[in-house]
């Protein structure tokens, strides 16, 4: 009994102890599963933060991640672990190296951003701030690399706009400097001065032809200013000293006619006086005959009468003498008259002469652009009234530019000169032809039917082809492309000229030597 009392009460001690037991595993069981959460989630953080920054180590996050949820026994993974712990420590000290070489990095092309010239003062200074800033952690390294990088998108933008800028005005610039010394150079062509004057406006409009840089543009310009002021001084004391001269002749003229007037009135006076004295001696030898039947006796007195009339006859003569003096000053005044009138007829011929160089190209003899807006004008009022066919025709030398590089620009100026003579002489009295801007002629061409025009024109564009040019020893074949068109509707003159410019360039661009019409 004893030993089953004893039996019970150690079976009882013993279900104590296993209760215990039992107890302590479920404590012990419990623990492990909560501790195999905790790790399966900090694994699962960490698989998640290192992504990306190794590969090896995403691998063997991924498989500890497995084995962890199949794993009962934890303590199987501890290996598993230790390789995951090698390789975040690994990885940890790669990244803070990074981070160093990153930071140095920054710094270095945060000074080179600040050296950049033209920089907004307000970038420089972020730019300073920035690299002021310590950055001690990954976080503050990453804020000022994409702060770093926002400055740097900023200044590149600032940098194309202006260097956009700059472009755009480099071609402006360029463009303008070219219209200028093309401008320049077509108005010298219009001035008309003779000798050393004449001489250097030419040398200038060489060198403008051959092309000069921007300072030596405004210089030259400058010289033709000089010289256009000059010639005009000149012409001004020319015409003041023509003036003067007529001035002063007419008052001398003046002077001899008032006085040539008077001494005209008093010989008249004179030849009145003379006349009545005859008259009355004329009367008493009339009388003196009636009354004396013995003329001995009125001898005498008949004396006297002679004598007197010897008196009025030298008087005459006298009065003759001085009617003489007064013819010659008259004739002489005459002459005087004429010679002004020979003058200012110069004048006039002159001054018209003037005029009409005023609207001639002085290169190519032809008519200029102001004479064509004129006659375009002139033309274009005719049509309005009698609306007979207007025609309106624009020339242009193909590849003129070619010939001026590629032989010089005298042989140019020949092309241009032959080439207006050539269009000259295939055109009818009533056409008109100028000379429109560098290598451009206009025609007018009124009342022509439309089958004669077209083989007017025809024939210009072949003569030209056919032009033998020879320049440095080589054959040089020159074409023209021609654009037309033809009044009609509401059109103005600068309609008409647009539509002609418009015709040449689809000339020009369909292949050049060809004629466009555009109605
Ligand atoms: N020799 C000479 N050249 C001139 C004169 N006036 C203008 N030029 C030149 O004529 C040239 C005209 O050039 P562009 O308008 O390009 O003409 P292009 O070469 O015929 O070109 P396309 O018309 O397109 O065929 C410019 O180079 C001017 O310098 C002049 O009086 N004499």
């Amino acid at each position: 009994m004893t030993d089953i009392n004893a039996v019970a009460s150690e079976v009882s001690k013993l279900k104590l102890r296993l209760d215990q037991a039992q107890l302590t595993y479920r404590d012990a069981s419990l623990k492990s599963r909560r501790e195999i959460v905790i790790l399966k989630r900090l694994i699962s953080r960490l698989s998640v933060a290192c992504k990306g920054l190794d590969n090896e180590l995403d691998e063997k996050l991924c498989e500890l991640r497995t084995e962890l949820e199949q794993q009962k026994d934890v303590s199987k993974l501890i290996p598993r672990l230790a390789v995951i712990e090698r390789l975040v420590t690994r990885q940890a000290s790669f990244t803070e190296n990074e981070n160093h070489l990153l930071e140095q990095q920054i710094f270095h092309s945060g000074e080179t951003l600040k050296r950049l010239p033209g920089l907004p003062a307000q970038l420089k200074r972020e730019l300073r701030n920035l690299l002021g800033q310590p950055s001690d952690t990954l976080v503050q390294t990453h804020k000022h690399t994409v702060r770093l990088l926002e400055l740097y998108e900023r200044a590149l933008k600032l940098m194309s706009v202006s260097n956009n800028a700059m472009v755009m005005k480099d071609a402006l610039d360029h463009d303008l400097q070219l219209q200028l010394t093309n401008e320049l150079q077509r108005l010298i062509t219009e001035l008309d001065f003779d000798g050393d004057d004449g001489e250097r406006l030419m040398n200038i409009r060489n060198r403008l032809l051959l092309g000069v840089s921007p300072k030596t543009l405004i210089e030259l310009s400058l010289e033709v200013l000089r010289l256009v002021l000059d010639g005009t001084h000149n012409e001004r004391r020319s015409s003041q000293h023509f003036l003067d001269g007529i001035n002063s002749d007419l008052a001398t003229l003046q002077k001899t006619t008032n006085q040539s007037v008077g001494q005209s009135s008093a010989l008249y006076e004179h030849r009145n006086e003379m006349t009545s004295e005859l008259a009355t001696l004329a009367g008493t030898i009339k009388q003196g005959l009636g009354e004396h039947k013995n003329l001995e006796a009125w001898r005498p007195a008949l004396t006297d009468l002679t004598k007197e009339l010897l008196v009025l006859a030298e008087r005459n003569k006298a009065l003759e003498k001085r009617e003489k003096a007064l013819i010659e000053q008259l004739s002489y005044n005459e002459g005087k008259i004429n010679g002004l009138f020979e003058q200012t007829q110069d004048y006039r011929r002159r001054l018209n002469d003037q005029e009409r160089k005023m609207f001639l190209d002085n290169l190519t003899r032809v008519y200029n652009r102001a004479a064509l807006h004129e006659r375009l004008e002139h033309e274009y009022r005719r049509w309005l009234r009698y609306q007979h066919p207007l025609s309106v025709v624009m020339i242009d030398i193909d590849h003129f530019k070619e010939v001026n590089d590629n032989y010089g620009h005298l042989a140019g100026d020949k092309v241009l000169k032959i080439i207006a003579r050539t269009i000259r002489q295939n055109l009818e009295e009533t056409d008109f032809i100028a000379r429109f801007g560098d290598d451009e002629f206009m025609l007018i061409l009124p009342d022509v039917s439309e089958e004669e025009r077209t083989k007017r024109l025809t024939k210009i564009r072949e003569s030209i082809t056919q032009l033998p040019f020879r320049f440095r020893d080589q054959n040089v074949s020159i074409t023209v492309s021609i654009g037309a068109t033809l009044f009609h509707g509401n059109d103005t003159p600068d309609d008409i000229l647009e539509r002609t410019g418009k015709a040449l360039f689809s000339a020009k661009t369909a292949g050049n030597n060809r004629m466009l019409w555009i109605s």
